[in-house]
This record gives C-alpha cells, sequence and structure tokens, in this order.
C-alpha cells in the first residue's frame, strides 16, 4: 500500500503545524529580547540517539530555537553530569536542558532528571513534572507520550469513553500515554510484560497504542477492525543484505488491513516527539519569563538584556 493511503496517519503534517506555531512565539519572544534555546546531553555514543538529536537540531533551527549540543564521555561521573546541570540551571541563556536516554548504567537516570530544574525540565521527565500530570496540568507532558495522543486527536476521534489499550508501561512512554487519556476522559487499559494475554486485551481496543521495542508484536489478528493504532516502537532492523532499516511495534502491513489509521514507522510518531519537545521549550521559557515578571516587576527586558 503506498503511504499517501488515507489509513496512514502521518505525523509530517501534524509536526509541521505544531512547529509554524513553535515558530510564531519563538519569533516574538525574540523580539522581545528572550531568544529560546534548548541544551541536548549526551553520554557515551548511543546510535538510537543520533537520529533523534539530529532532527531536533534541524527543526529547532527552523523554528528559530537556539540549539546546544553538549557530548559528554561514557566515563563521566553521575557528580561531574550533575554539576554541569546545575551550571545550565543557572545560566539565564538556557531555556531547556533534555537528557537524552538511555545513559550509562552507572548513571541514576531519575536522580539526574530531578537535578533538571522544573522550570527547565522541556521533556516533562523531573518527578514534579510527571506529578503535574497527574494533577491534569497537561500543558508540559513527556515529549513521546504528547505527540502519540497528539496522533490520535488528528484522527478526530471523541476521546471521552473511548476504550484505548496501552502496550508498555516505561516512565517515559507508556505510562504518561496513559495519564494523559484518563485527564481526556479514555477508559485505559495498560497492559506490560506480566499481562496474561495482550491480545485479549488489545482486540478491544477502539485505540491502541504500543511502546515496547518489539518488532511486530503486533499482528493483524490482535486489532479490533476499524481502531487507530499508534506505533511508538522504534527497532533498528537488519536485513538479508547487511543493511539496516528502522520498524516499529507493529506488523503494519497486516494490521494497516484491519485497522482505520495506523501511523507509519519512520513517518509517524518520531517527527510529531520533536516538534513536542521544541513547543515545551515555549512553555519554558514562558514560566521563566512568568517568573522574571514577578520577581522584577515590569524590567524583565532589562533582565533579558544583561
Ligand atoms: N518515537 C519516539 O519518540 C520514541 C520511541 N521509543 C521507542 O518506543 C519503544 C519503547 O520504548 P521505552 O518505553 O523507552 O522502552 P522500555 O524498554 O523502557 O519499556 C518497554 C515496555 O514494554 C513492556 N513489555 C516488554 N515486553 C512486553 C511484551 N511482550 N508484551 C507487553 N509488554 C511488554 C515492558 O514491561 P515490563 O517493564 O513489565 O517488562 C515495558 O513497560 C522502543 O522501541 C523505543 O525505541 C522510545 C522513546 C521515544
Ligand atoms: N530523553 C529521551 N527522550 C526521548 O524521547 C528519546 C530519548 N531520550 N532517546 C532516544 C529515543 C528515540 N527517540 C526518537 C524520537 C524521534 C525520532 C524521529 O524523528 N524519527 C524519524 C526518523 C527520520 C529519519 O530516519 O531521519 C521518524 O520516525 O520519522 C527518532 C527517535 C526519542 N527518544
Amino acid at each position: 500500500m503506498p503511504l499517501d493511503d488515507t489509513r496512514y496517519l502521518k505525523g509530517g503534517p501534524v509536526a509541521a503545524r505544531i512547529i509554524a506555531e513553535v515558530r510564531a512565539a519563538a519569533e516574538s519572544a525574540t523580539a522581545e529580547g528572550f531568544r529560546p534555546k534548548l541544551v541536548s546531553i549526551t553520554v557515551g555514543d548511543v546510535e538510537a540517539v543520533d537520529v533523534y538529536v539530529r532532527n531536533q537540531r534541524a527543526k529547532a533551527e527552523l523554528a528559530g530555537i537556539d540549539f546546544e549540543e553538549r557530548r559528554f564521555p561514557a566515563e563521566l561521573t553521575a557528580g561531574e553530569l550533575e554539576a554541569a546541570i546545575h551550571g545550565m540551571n543557572a545560566d539565564p541563556r538556557v531555556t531547556g536542558i533534555i537528557i537524552q536516554r538511555p545513559v550509562p548504567a552507572h548513571i541514576p537516570i531519575k536522580a539526574i532528571q530531578a537535578a533538571v530544574h522544573p522550570l527547565k525540565d522541556v521533556e516533562g521527565m523531573h518527578p514534579a513534572s510527571i506529578g503535574n500530570i497527574v494533577y491534569n496540568e497537561l500543558d508540559l507532558a513527556p515529549c513521546t507520550a504528547a505527540a502519540s495522543v497528539e496522533l490520535l486527536k488528528a484522527t478526530g476521534l471523541d476521546l471521552k469513553g473511548l476504550e484505548v489499550v496501552v502496550v508498555g508501561h516505561s516512565e517515559i512512554v507508556g505510562k504518561p500515554i496513559a495519564f494523559l487519556l484518563m485527564s481526556e476522559g479514555a477508559t485505559v487499559t495498560v497492559c506490560h510484560h506480566m499481562t496474561r494475554s495482550v491480545a485479549a486485551h488489545a482486540r478491544r481496543a477502539d485505540a491502541l497504542f504500543v511502546a515496547v521495542g518489539k518488532p511486530r508484536l503486533i499482528k493483524a489478528d490482535m486489532v479490533k477492525p476499524g481502531a487507530a493504532v499508534i506505533d511508538i516502537g522504534i527497532n533498528a532492523e537488519t536485513l538479508a543484505d547487511g543493511s539496516t532499516r528502522i520498524v516499529g511495534d507493529v506488523d503494519t502491513d497486516s494490521v494497516k488491513e484491519v485497522a482505520s489509521w495506523i501511523t507509519p514507522v519512520p513517518g509517524g510518531v518520531g517527527p510529531v516527539t520533536v516538534a513536542i519537545l521544541l513547543r515545551n521549550t515555549m512553555v519554558a521559557l514562558n514560566r521563566q519569563r512568568a517568573l522574571y515578571r514577578e520577581t522584577y516587576g515590569t524590567s524583565e527586558r532589562q533582565f533579558a538584556a544583561e
């Protein structure tokens, strides 16, 4: 089936719309003396992160957001990383900080994530940010989760009362998706590796989110006819000729014959994730500006001009 089939729920147009909004907001903030800047932190060489960072840089440039990549060696200690983050927390030119995952095993990711000041936490992964989602404050949510929900909304389906199944419950993808959907009024079932029959749950879903990391885990007989399938998986697969390609967690070729909507991989959730990261950067900037206003009264421009 060609990629222009209406069943494909493509990320490109959704991402382009978000990036256009971000660009307009970034331009006016810059004109007012607050140029947004995103800093990416990578520890060690992680191939899975390269594409993401490359797209972040390209789209940030498009949106008028400065982008700085900080690459640290794998031997970096947790203390050294924390010190670097504290420096960025204190630097008024840095709007947002994203720590690319995974980090080496000797670095405690939760503690490091908590070292990022909540006002600069553009990934929404600080425990305080995650907590806001539980309280139905949804304007800054973890990027991939928010992107997945944005794609479901693009179908036009009414989320209220919708039967949704989420396969995978990681803190960065599955759990925040479940919380976002609950806030939108959906009825949510979350499956994981101890679920007795993922298939039995998945078959009842009007919308199925899959974030596991296993190619072709979801087959056609696990999908309800007419469902929306959001495939979050990004898996590198080596072909017989030695070349590699990226596939999701869903057996797209068979599932697209059953589902009414399916996100392709690549070209689905990925591009929207990048767009949401940039949108979150503007949310963070606006929160910081509000704080400056509260703290320094009306002199925010003087402050920005330091
Ligand atoms: N498009 C994007 O922007 C992003 C894509 N990804 C991709 O999404 C996928 C998931 O990422 P992430 O959440 O970080 O991965 P994790 O490995 O952290 O989580 C995987 C989840 O899947 C569950 N699981 C494992 N096996 C099964 C199974 N057989 N049936 C049901 N559930 C199972 C695990 O449950 P348990 O813990 O109980 O074992 C766990 O909750 C990966 O392919 C990753 O590359 C990730 C981030 C961003
Ligand atoms: N803290 C953190 N947060 C993440 O969200 C996170 C992370 N770490 N580590 C790595 C994974 C992976 N990930 C991707 C996001 C978008 C694309 C993306 O834009 N993909 C394009 C690929 C296009 C191309 O191949 O050039 C697409 O799917 O169409 C890829 C990968 C986010 N992750």
